[in-house]
Protein backbone atom coordinates (compact mmCIF):
# COMPACT_ATOMS: atom_id res chain seq x y z
CA UNK A 1 0.00 0.00 0.00
CA UNK A 2 2.54 2.25 0.98
CA UNK A 3 4.54 2.04 -2.00
CA UNK A 4 1.76 2.21 -4.27
CA UNK A 5 0.57 5.48 -2.83
CA UNK A 6 4.62 6.21 -2.76
CA UNK A 7 4.40 5.40 -6.85
CA UNK A 8 1.30 7.45 -7.24
CA UNK A 9 2.84 10.63 -6.23
CA UNK A 10 6.16 10.39 -7.33
CA UNK A 11 6.06 7.83 -9.95
CA UNK A 12 9.34 7.24 -9.56
CA UNK A 13 11.69 6.28 -6.54
CA UNK A 14 10.83 2.87 -5.30
CA UNK A 15 13.12 2.07 -2.56
CA UNK A 16 13.48 -1.52 -0.78
CA UNK A 17 11.99 -4.90 -1.69
CA UNK A 18 10.07 -3.69 -4.27
CA UNK A 19 12.66 -4.70 -7.29
CA UNK A 20 10.03 -4.67 -9.93
CA UNK A 21 12.35 -3.82 -12.64
CA UNK A 22 10.73 -1.70 -15.91
CA UNK A 23 12.40 -0.85 -18.74
CA UNK A 24 11.15 1.79 -20.89
CA UNK A 25 9.62 -0.41 -22.99
CA UNK A 26 7.75 -2.30 -21.40
CA UNK A 27 9.68 -4.96 -20.34
CA UNK A 28 8.63 -7.15 -17.52
CA UNK A 29 9.92 -7.42 -13.39
CA UNK A 30 13.04 -9.49 -12.66
CA UNK A 31 14.85 -9.78 -15.96
CA UNK A 32 18.55 -9.63 -15.55
CA UNK A 33 19.55 -8.97 -19.27
CA UNK A 34 20.87 -5.23 -19.64
CA UNK A 35 18.17 -3.76 -22.17
CA UNK A 36 20.04 -0.22 -24.12
CA UNK A 37 17.41 2.09 -24.85
CA UNK A 38 18.72 4.75 -26.69
CA UNK A 39 18.04 8.13 -25.82
CA UNK A 40 16.91 7.75 -22.13
CA UNK A 41 18.68 7.32 -19.55
CA UNK A 42 20.60 3.86 -19.35
CA UNK A 43 19.56 1.60 -16.87
CA UNK A 44 21.08 -1.52 -15.74
CA UNK A 45 19.90 -4.19 -13.62
CA UNK A 46 22.14 -4.35 -10.99
CA UNK A 47 21.81 -7.19 -8.61
CA UNK A 48 17.91 -6.15 -9.73
CA UNK A 49 18.69 -2.48 -8.71
CA UNK A 50 18.77 -0.13 -11.31
CA UNK A 51 20.94 2.29 -11.52
CA UNK A 52 20.10 5.90 -13.06
CA UNK A 53 23.39 7.15 -15.73
CA UNK A 54 23.00 11.00 -16.19
CA UNK A 55 23.64 10.92 -19.61
CA UNK A 56 21.51 13.87 -20.87
CA UNK A 57 20.42 17.39 -19.17
CA UNK A 58 17.65 17.27 -16.85
CA UNK A 59 14.39 19.76 -17.15
CA UNK A 60 11.25 19.70 -15.02
CA UNK A 61 8.31 20.82 -17.01
CA UNK A 62 4.47 20.43 -16.81
CA UNK A 63 1.06 20.92 -17.97
CA UNK A 64 -1.44 24.09 -16.41
CA UNK A 65 -4.56 25.51 -18.03
CA UNK A 66 -8.09 25.26 -17.21
CA UNK A 67 -10.25 22.39 -16.03
CA UNK A 68 -11.30 19.62 -18.76
CA UNK A 69 -8.71 21.95 -21.26
CA UNK A 70 -6.69 18.30 -22.21
CA UNK A 71 -4.07 18.66 -19.33
CA UNK A 72 -3.50 14.96 -18.63
CA UNK A 73 -4.93 13.81 -21.69
CA UNK A 74 -1.76 15.63 -23.70
CA UNK A 75 0.84 14.12 -20.75
CA UNK A 76 -0.76 10.67 -21.91
CA UNK A 77 0.12 11.98 -25.25
CA UNK A 78 3.41 13.02 -25.21
CA UNK A 79 4.56 9.55 -23.24
CA UNK A 80 2.45 7.19 -26.02
CA UNK A 81 4.26 9.26 -28.78
CA UNK A 82 7.79 9.19 -27.29
CA UNK A 83 7.30 5.38 -26.38
CA UNK A 84 6.93 4.36 -29.67
CA UNK A 85 10.44 6.05 -29.81
CA UNK A 86 11.67 4.21 -27.02
CA UNK A 87 12.10 7.28 -25.11
CA UNK A 88 9.38 6.68 -22.75
CA UNK A 89 6.85 4.25 -21.13
CA UNK A 90 3.75 4.19 -22.06
CA UNK A 91 1.05 6.19 -19.44
CA UNK A 92 -2.53 5.69 -19.96
CA UNK A 93 -4.70 8.40 -18.96
CA UNK A 94 -6.18 6.77 -15.79
CA UNK A 95 -2.58 5.51 -14.87
CA UNK A 96 -1.85 9.37 -14.26
CA UNK A 97 -5.06 10.29 -12.58
CA UNK A 98 -5.37 6.90 -10.62
CA UNK A 99 -6.62 8.17 -7.47
CA UNK A 100 -10.28 6.92 -6.94
CA UNK A 101 -11.80 10.57 -6.39
CA UNK A 102 -10.21 11.29 -9.77
CA UNK A 103 -11.54 8.33 -11.45
CA UNK A 104 -15.17 9.27 -10.27
CA UNK A 105 -15.10 12.58 -11.30
CA UNK A 106 -13.35 12.53 -14.09
CA UNK A 107 -10.92 14.88 -13.11
CA UNK A 108 -7.37 16.31 -11.85
CA UNK A 109 -6.61 16.42 -8.07
CA UNK A 110 -3.47 15.93 -7.36
CA UNK A 111 -0.45 16.94 -9.13
CA UNK A 112 1.52 13.38 -11.45
CA UNK A 113 4.82 13.19 -12.22
CA UNK A 114 6.06 11.48 -14.87
CA UNK A 115 9.07 10.63 -17.04
CA UNK A 116 9.92 10.98 -20.72
CA UNK A 117 12.99 11.86 -22.62
CA UNK A 118 12.93 13.43 -25.87
CA UNK A 119 16.66 12.76 -28.24
CA UNK A 120 18.29 16.11 -26.31
CA UNK A 121 16.94 15.81 -22.72
CA UNK A 122 15.42 14.12 -19.96
CA UNK A 123 11.96 15.21 -18.44
CA UNK A 124 10.14 15.26 -15.18
CA UNK A 125 6.57 16.21 -16.05
CA UNK A 126 4.37 17.49 -13.28
CA UNK A 127 0.22 17.11 -14.55
CA UNK A 128 -1.37 19.70 -12.67
CA UNK A 129 -5.19 20.00 -11.64
CA UNK A 130 -7.02 22.96 -13.58
CA UNK A 131 -9.89 22.93 -11.22
CA UNK A 132 -10.46 26.25 -9.12
CA UNK A 133 -10.99 23.95 -5.65
CA UNK A 134 -7.78 22.47 -6.34
CA UNK A 135 -5.15 25.59 -7.46
CA UNK A 136 -3.58 24.95 -4.33
CA UNK A 137 -2.10 21.22 -5.51
CA UNK A 138 -1.28 23.66 -8.73
CA UNK A 139 1.08 26.18 -7.19
CA UNK A 140 2.93 23.41 -5.41
CA UNK A 141 3.38 21.62 -8.79
CA UNK A 142 3.78 24.45 -10.81
CA UNK A 143 6.91 25.30 -8.05
CA UNK A 144 9.51 23.50 -9.18
CA UNK A 145 8.71 23.55 -13.40
CA UNK A 146 11.62 25.21 -15.55
CA UNK A 147 9.01 25.68 -17.78
CA UNK A 148 5.24 24.70 -18.69
CA UNK A 149 2.98 24.01 -21.35
CA UNK A 150 -0.26 26.03 -21.17
CA UNK A 151 -3.28 24.05 -22.64
CA UNK A 152 -6.47 25.57 -24.13
CA UNK A 153 -8.92 23.87 -25.76
CA UNK A 154 -9.71 25.30 -29.14
CA UNK A 155 -13.26 24.89 -28.02
CA UNK A 156 -13.45 26.59 -25.03
CA UNK A 157 -10.66 29.51 -25.57
CA UNK A 158 -9.31 31.42 -22.48
CA UNK A 159 -11.02 30.76 -19.12
CA UNK A 160 -10.73 31.68 -15.69
CA UNK A 161 -8.01 29.37 -14.56
CA UNK A 162 -6.52 29.72 -18.16
CA UNK A 163 -5.73 33.39 -16.87
CA UNK A 164 -5.45 32.28 -12.86
CA UNK A 165 -2.88 29.78 -13.72
CA UNK A 166 -0.92 32.25 -16.14
CA UNK A 167 -0.42 35.06 -13.58
CA UNK A 168 0.22 32.07 -10.85
CA UNK A 169 3.00 30.47 -12.95
CA UNK A 170 4.28 34.41 -13.85
CA UNK A 171 4.53 34.58 -10.03
CA UNK A 172 6.23 31.74 -9.31
CA UNK A 173 9.11 32.73 -11.96
CA UNK A 174 8.46 30.27 -15.17
CA UNK A 175 9.60 32.58 -17.97
CA UNK A 176 9.08 30.19 -20.34
CA UNK A 177 5.80 29.30 -21.53
CA UNK A 178 4.23 27.32 -24.85
CA UNK A 179 1.18 26.47 -25.75
CA UNK A 180 -0.61 24.01 -26.82
CA UNK A 181 -4.25 24.61 -28.62
CA UNK A 182 -6.06 21.85 -27.83
CA UNK A 183 -8.98 19.72 -29.49
CA UNK A 184 -8.83 20.66 -32.67
CA UNK A 185 -10.51 17.82 -34.25
CA UNK A 186 -13.62 19.45 -32.82
CA UNK A 187 -13.52 22.94 -33.13
CA UNK A 188 -13.65 24.69 -36.75
CA UNK A 189 -10.95 26.56 -38.58
CA UNK A 190 -12.47 29.94 -37.33
CA UNK A 191 -12.65 29.14 -33.69
CA UNK A 192 -9.02 28.03 -33.64
CA UNK A 193 -8.29 31.31 -35.07
CA UNK A 194 -10.06 33.35 -32.66
CA UNK A 195 -8.50 31.37 -29.50
CA UNK A 196 -5.28 31.76 -31.44
CA UNK A 197 -5.87 35.38 -31.25
CA UNK A 198 -6.64 35.85 -27.43
CA UNK A 199 -4.74 33.56 -26.09
CA UNK A 200 -2.07 35.89 -27.66
CA UNK A 201 -3.42 38.87 -26.27
CA UNK A 202 -3.44 37.03 -22.82
CA UNK A 203 -0.16 36.22 -22.81
CA UNK A 204 0.96 39.93 -24.01
CA UNK A 205 -1.28 41.46 -21.18
CA UNK A 206 0.58 38.95 -18.81
CA UNK A 207 4.12 40.41 -19.67
CA UNK A 208 4.94 37.45 -21.72
CA UNK A 209 6.20 37.74 -25.71
CA UNK A 210 2.42 36.96 -26.60
CA UNK A 211 3.24 37.94 -30.27
CA UNK A 212 6.29 35.46 -30.62
CA UNK A 213 5.34 32.16 -28.12
CA UNK A 214 5.50 28.69 -29.78
CA UNK A 215 1.89 27.55 -30.14
CA UNK A 216 1.00 24.50 -31.24
CA UNK A 217 -1.89 23.20 -32.81
CA UNK A 218 -3.27 19.63 -32.28
CA UNK A 219 -5.35 16.82 -30.53
CA UNK A 220 -4.32 14.97 -27.37
CA UNK A 221 -7.33 12.69 -28.06
CA UNK A 222 -6.31 11.66 -31.51
CA UNK A 223 -2.73 10.87 -30.30
CA UNK A 224 -3.68 8.92 -27.77
CA UNK A 225 -5.94 6.86 -29.67
CA UNK A 226 -3.55 6.58 -32.28
CA UNK A 227 -5.67 8.68 -35.30
CA UNK A 228 -5.50 11.49 -37.35
CA UNK A 229 -1.24 11.82 -37.21
CA UNK A 230 -1.39 15.50 -38.59
CA UNK A 231 -3.31 16.59 -35.25
CA UNK A 232 -2.32 13.76 -33.14
CA UNK A 233 1.12 12.14 -32.90
CA UNK A 234 2.76 15.10 -35.66
CA UNK A 235 1.41 17.36 -33.36
CA UNK A 236 2.89 15.82 -30.36
CA UNK A 237 6.33 15.61 -31.43
CA UNK A 238 6.41 19.24 -32.95
CA UNK A 239 5.61 20.22 -29.38
CA UNK A 240 8.15 18.15 -27.57
CA UNK A 241 10.79 19.90 -30.40
CA UNK A 242 9.11 23.47 -29.51
CA UNK A 243 9.71 22.65 -25.56
CA UNK A 244 13.16 21.15 -26.36
CA UNK A 245 14.06 24.68 -27.91
CA UNK A 246 12.48 27.12 -26.08
CA UNK A 247 12.93 26.25 -22.69
CA UNK A 248 16.17 26.53 -21.95
CA UNK A 249 17.86 24.09 -19.59
CA UNK A 250 18.12 25.74 -16.58
CA UNK A 251 21.62 26.91 -15.16
CA UNK A 252 21.37 25.08 -11.36
CA UNK A 253 23.00 25.94 -8.50
CA UNK A 254 25.41 22.79 -8.34
CA UNK A 255 27.84 24.41 -5.79
CA UNK A 256 25.54 25.79 -3.13
CA UNK A 257 24.97 23.59 -0.24
CA UNK A 258 22.32 21.50 -0.66
CA UNK A 259 18.26 22.44 -0.34
CA UNK A 260 15.14 20.25 -1.20
CA UNK A 261 11.88 21.47 -0.42
CA UNK A 262 9.76 18.64 0.82
CA UNK A 263 7.14 17.76 -1.49
CA UNK A 264 5.69 14.22 -0.34
CA UNK A 265 6.43 11.86 2.33
CA UNK A 266 6.32 8.42 2.88
CA UNK A 267 6.98 5.52 5.05
CA UNK A 268 8.34 2.06 3.45
CA UNK A 269 7.99 -0.71 5.29
CA UNK A 270 10.96 -2.50 6.72
CA UNK A 271 12.83 0.49 5.07
CA UNK A 272 11.89 3.84 6.73
CA UNK A 273 10.87 7.05 5.79
CA UNK A 274 11.22 8.35 2.59
CA UNK A 275 10.71 12.18 1.21
CA UNK A 276 10.33 13.55 -2.32
CA UNK A 277 10.76 16.50 -3.83
CA UNK A 278 12.66 18.48 -6.69
CA UNK A 279 16.27 19.29 -5.48
CA UNK A 280 16.53 22.76 -5.41
CA UNK A 281 20.52 24.10 -5.16
CA UNK A 282 23.41 21.40 -4.73
CA UNK A 283 24.23 17.97 -5.04
CA UNK A 284 23.31 15.16 -2.74
CA UNK A 285 25.29 12.19 -1.67
CA UNK A 286 24.48 8.57 0.00
CA UNK A 287 25.70 9.18 3.16
CA UNK A 288 25.48 13.07 3.99
CA UNK A 289 24.13 14.43 7.01
CA UNK A 290 20.53 16.63 6.47
CA UNK A 291 18.36 18.71 8.62
CA UNK A 292 14.67 18.82 8.38
CA UNK A 293 13.63 22.81 8.51
CA UNK A 294 9.35 24.30 8.82
CA UNK A 295 6.33 24.75 10.86
CA UNK A 296 9.08 25.52 13.78
CA UNK A 297 10.92 22.27 13.68
CA UNK A 298 14.20 20.77 13.34
CA UNK A 299 15.45 17.22 12.77
CA UNK A 300 18.78 16.13 12.11
CA UNK A 301 19.72 12.75 10.30
CA UNK A 302 21.36 11.03 7.64
CA UNK A 303 20.16 10.21 4.39
CA UNK A 304 20.57 6.72 3.62
CA UNK A 305 19.94 6.35 -0.22
CA UNK A 306 18.41 8.39 -2.97
CA UNK A 307 16.66 7.38 -6.33
CA UNK A 308 14.90 8.88 -8.91
CA UNK A 309 11.84 7.40 -11.03
CA UNK A 310 12.75 4.03 -9.69
CA UNK A 311 16.61 4.07 -10.36
CA UNK A 312 19.07 4.24 -7.82
CA UNK A 313 21.31 7.30 -8.18
CA UNK A 314 24.75 8.14 -7.22
CA UNK A 315 24.51 11.61 -6.57
CA UNK A 316 21.53 13.80 -7.19
CA UNK A 317 21.95 17.34 -8.58
CA UNK A 318 20.27 20.52 -8.28
CA UNK A 319 16.76 20.20 -10.84
CA UNK A 320 16.60 16.49 -10.00
CA UNK A 321 13.18 15.20 -9.14
CA UNK A 322 14.04 12.47 -6.68
CA UNK A 323 13.70 10.80 -3.35
CA UNK A 324 15.55 10.56 -0.49
CA UNK A 325 15.23 7.51 2.41
CA UNK A 326 16.30 9.28 5.63
CA UNK A 327 17.72 7.37 8.62
CA UNK A 328 15.54 6.84 12.14
CA UNK A 329 12.64 9.22 11.37
CA UNK A 330 9.06 8.48 11.51
CA UNK A 331 6.76 9.33 8.77
CA UNK A 332 5.27 11.73 11.24
CA UNK A 333 8.16 13.53 11.85
CA UNK A 334 8.93 15.12 8.38
CA UNK A 335 5.84 17.25 6.61
CA UNK A 336 5.21 18.37 2.85
CA UNK A 337 6.59 21.69 3.26
CA UNK A 338 9.83 21.23 5.11
CA UNK A 339 12.71 22.04 3.56
CA UNK A 340 15.42 19.26 3.75
CA UNK A 341 19.06 20.69 3.77
CA UNK A 342 23.17 20.96 4.62
CA UNK A 343 22.66 21.25 9.13
CA UNK A 344 23.27 24.79 9.44
CA UNK A 345 23.24 26.73 6.48
CA UNK A 346 19.22 27.88 6.67
CA UNK A 347 16.97 29.78 9.11
CA UNK A 348 13.21 29.77 10.38
CA UNK A 349 11.28 33.01 10.26
CA UNK A 350 8.18 33.98 12.04
CA UNK A 351 7.45 36.78 9.52
CA UNK A 352 8.58 38.59 6.62
CA UNK A 353 7.93 41.45 4.14
CA UNK A 354 6.10 41.13 1.17
CA UNK A 355 5.49 43.09 -2.28
CA UNK A 356 2.18 41.79 -3.69
CA UNK A 357 -0.04 42.34 -6.16
CA UNK A 358 -3.58 41.72 -5.29
CA UNK A 359 -5.95 39.73 -8.07
CA UNK A 360 -9.12 41.47 -9.32
CA UNK A 361 -12.17 39.44 -9.37
CA UNK A 362 -11.91 38.64 -13.38
CA UNK A 363 -8.55 37.41 -12.49
CA UNK A 364 -9.65 34.97 -9.92
CA UNK A 365 -9.09 37.24 -6.45
CA UNK A 366 -11.24 39.09 -4.31
CA UNK A 367 -14.28 40.90 -5.47
CA UNK A 368 -13.96 42.94 -2.03
CA UNK A 369 -11.04 45.05 -0.44
CA UNK A 370 -9.18 44.00 2.56
CA UNK A 371 -7.60 45.95 5.89
CA UNK A 372 -4.97 44.52 8.56
CA UNK A 373 -5.23 41.49 10.56
CA UNK A 374 -6.86 39.56 8.24
CA UNK A 375 -5.77 35.74 8.47
CA UNK A 376 -4.80 33.78 5.46
CA UNK A 377 -2.91 31.21 3.75
CA UNK A 378 0.62 31.78 2.43
CA UNK A 379 1.79 29.63 -0.32
CA UNK A 380 5.62 29.67 -1.19
CA UNK A 381 7.85 26.44 -2.55
CA UNK A 382 5.96 23.39 -1.18
CA UNK A 383 4.71 25.18 1.99
CA UNK A 384 1.99 26.59 3.06
CA UNK A 385 0.81 28.54 6.61
CA UNK A 386 -1.61 30.28 8.08
CA UNK A 387 -0.64 33.81 8.55
CA UNK A 388 -2.01 37.23 9.64
CA UNK A 389 -1.74 40.47 6.91
CA UNK A 390 -0.79 43.59 8.40
CA UNK A 391 -0.66 46.43 5.34
CA UNK A 392 2.24 48.92 5.42
CA UNK A 393 1.97 52.46 4.85
CA UNK A 394 -2.42 52.65 4.31
CA UNK A 395 -5.38 51.23 5.56
CA UNK A 396 -6.63 49.20 3.02
CA UNK A 397 -5.98 47.59 -0.36
CA UNK A 398 -7.82 47.07 -3.27
CA UNK A 399 -8.19 44.26 -5.89
CA UNK A 400 -6.27 45.12 -8.94
CA UNK A 401 -3.54 47.52 -6.43
CA UNK A 402 0.09 47.08 -5.22
CA UNK A 403 0.80 46.17 -2.04
CA UNK A 404 3.78 46.18 1.23
CA UNK A 405 2.40 43.56 3.63
CA UNK A 406 4.21 42.15 6.87
CA UNK A 407 3.16 38.50 7.43
CA UNK A 408 3.36 36.63 10.33
CA UNK A 409 3.35 33.33 10.24
CA UNK A 410 1.43 31.06 13.11
CA UNK A 411 5.05 28.57 12.51
CA UNK A 412 8.36 29.78 11.89
CA UNK A 413 9.16 28.50 8.02
CA UNK A 414 12.25 28.48 6.12
CA UNK A 415 11.94 31.47 3.27
CA UNK A 416 14.27 34.04 1.72
CA UNK A 417 14.23 37.55 0.38
CA UNK A 418 13.71 37.08 -3.49
CA UNK A 419 11.22 33.72 -2.78
CA UNK A 420 7.97 33.96 -4.32
CA UNK A 421 4.53 33.06 -2.75
CA UNK A 422 1.05 33.19 -3.27
CA UNK A 423 -1.56 34.75 -0.97
CA UNK A 424 -5.10 32.77 -0.40
CA UNK A 425 -8.25 33.06 1.26
CA UNK A 426 -10.49 29.89 1.21
CA UNK A 427 -10.35 29.26 -2.30
CA UNK A 428 -9.43 32.11 -3.64
CA UNK A 429 -6.37 33.53 -4.58
CA UNK A 430 -5.86 37.19 -3.22
CA UNK A 431 -2.20 37.69 -4.29
CA UNK A 432 1.08 37.07 -5.38
CA UNK A 433 4.20 38.53 -4.93
CA UNK A 434 7.63 38.13 -3.36
CA UNK A 435 9.33 38.36 -0.19
CA UNK A 436 11.59 41.52 0.13
CA UNK A 437 12.79 41.21 3.72
CA UNK A 438 13.04 38.74 6.36
CA UNK A 439 13.01 39.98 9.49
CA UNK A 440 14.35 39.07 13.05
CA UNK A 441 11.47 37.63 15.42
CA UNK A 442 8.20 39.11 16.26
CA UNK A 443 8.26 40.74 19.49
CA UNK A 444 6.04 39.63 22.23
CA UNK A 445 3.20 42.78 21.40
CA UNK A 446 3.35 41.11 17.99
CA UNK A 447 3.15 37.59 19.48
CA UNK A 448 -0.24 38.99 20.97
CA UNK A 449 -1.61 40.77 17.89
CA UNK A 450 -1.11 37.18 16.01
CA UNK A 451 -2.93 35.27 19.08
CA UNK A 452 -5.62 38.17 19.43
CA UNK A 453 -5.58 39.73 16.19
CA UNK A 454 -7.16 43.55 16.06
CA UNK A 455 -8.65 43.53 19.03
CA UNK A 456 -5.09 43.23 21.27
CA UNK A 457 -4.16 46.63 19.08
CA UNK A 458 -6.94 48.87 19.83
CA UNK A 459 -6.73 47.85 23.71
CA UNK A 460 -3.51 48.69 23.57
CA UNK A 461 -4.12 52.02 22.08
CA UNK A 462 -6.60 52.93 24.40
CA UNK A 463 -4.72 52.30 27.53
CA UNK A 464 -2.17 54.31 25.62
CA UNK A 465 -4.51 57.20 25.14
CA UNK A 466 -5.91 56.87 29.20
CA UNK A 467 -2.41 56.93 30.48
N1 LIG B 1 -12.47 16.09 -28.68
C1 LIG B 1 -11.40 16.07 -27.91
N2 LIG B 1 -11.51 15.82 -26.59
C2 LIG B 1 -10.39 15.82 -25.85
C3 LIG B 1 -9.10 16.08 -26.39
N3 LIG B 1 -8.20 16.02 -25.41
C4 LIG B 1 -8.88 15.74 -24.28
N4 LIG B 1 -10.20 15.60 -24.55
C5 LIG B 1 -11.27 15.26 -23.61
O1 LIG B 1 -11.48 16.32 -22.70
C6 LIG B 1 -11.85 15.83 -21.42
C7 LIG B 1 -10.93 16.37 -20.37
O2 LIG B 1 -9.60 15.90 -20.57
P1 LIG B 1 -8.51 15.85 -19.42
O3 LIG B 1 -7.25 15.43 -20.04
O4 LIG B 1 -9.01 15.10 -18.26
O5 LIG B 1 -8.49 17.39 -19.03
P2 LIG B 1 -7.60 18.07 -17.91
O6 LIG B 1 -7.19 19.39 -18.45
O7 LIG B 1 -6.51 17.15 -17.47
O8 LIG B 1 -8.65 18.27 -16.74
P3 LIG B 1 -8.29 18.60 -15.17
O9 LIG B 1 -7.01 17.94 -14.86
O10 LIG B 1 -9.40 18.06 -14.38
O11 LIG B 1 -8.19 20.08 -15.08
C8 LIG B 1 -11.78 14.31 -21.53
O12 LIG B 1 -13.06 13.81 -21.76
C9 LIG B 1 -10.90 14.08 -22.74
O13 LIG B 1 -11.18 12.87 -23.41
C10 LIG B 1 -9.02 16.32 -27.80
O14 LIG B 1 -7.95 16.54 -28.37
N5 LIG B 1 -10.19 16.32 -28.49
MG1 LIG C 1 -6.06 16.47 -15.62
Amino acid sequence: MAACVFSRVLTTLRFGHIVQTHSFNGSLAGQTRLKFIPGIVQTRNYAEKKIYLREKPHCNIGTIGHVDHGKTTLTAAITKVLSEKALAKAKRYDEIDNAPQEKARGITINVAHVEYSTENRHYSHTDCPGHADYIKNMIVGTSQMDGAILVVAATDGVMPQTREHLILAKQIGIEHIIIFLNKLDAADEEMVELVEMEVRELLTEMGYDGDDMPIIKGSALAAVDGNNPEIGEKAILSLMEEVDKFIPTPTRDLDKPFLLPVESVYSISGRGTVVGGALERGKIKKGMECEFMGYGRKLKTTITGIEMFHQTLEEAQAGDQMAALVRGLKRDDVTKGMIMCKPGTMKLYDHVDGQVYILRKDEGGRTRPFTSFLQMQVYSKTWRSAAQIIINGKDMVMPGEDASLTIRLSKPMVLEKGQRFTLREGSVTVGTGVFSNVKPQLTEDEKMEVKEGKKYREKKLKKAEKS
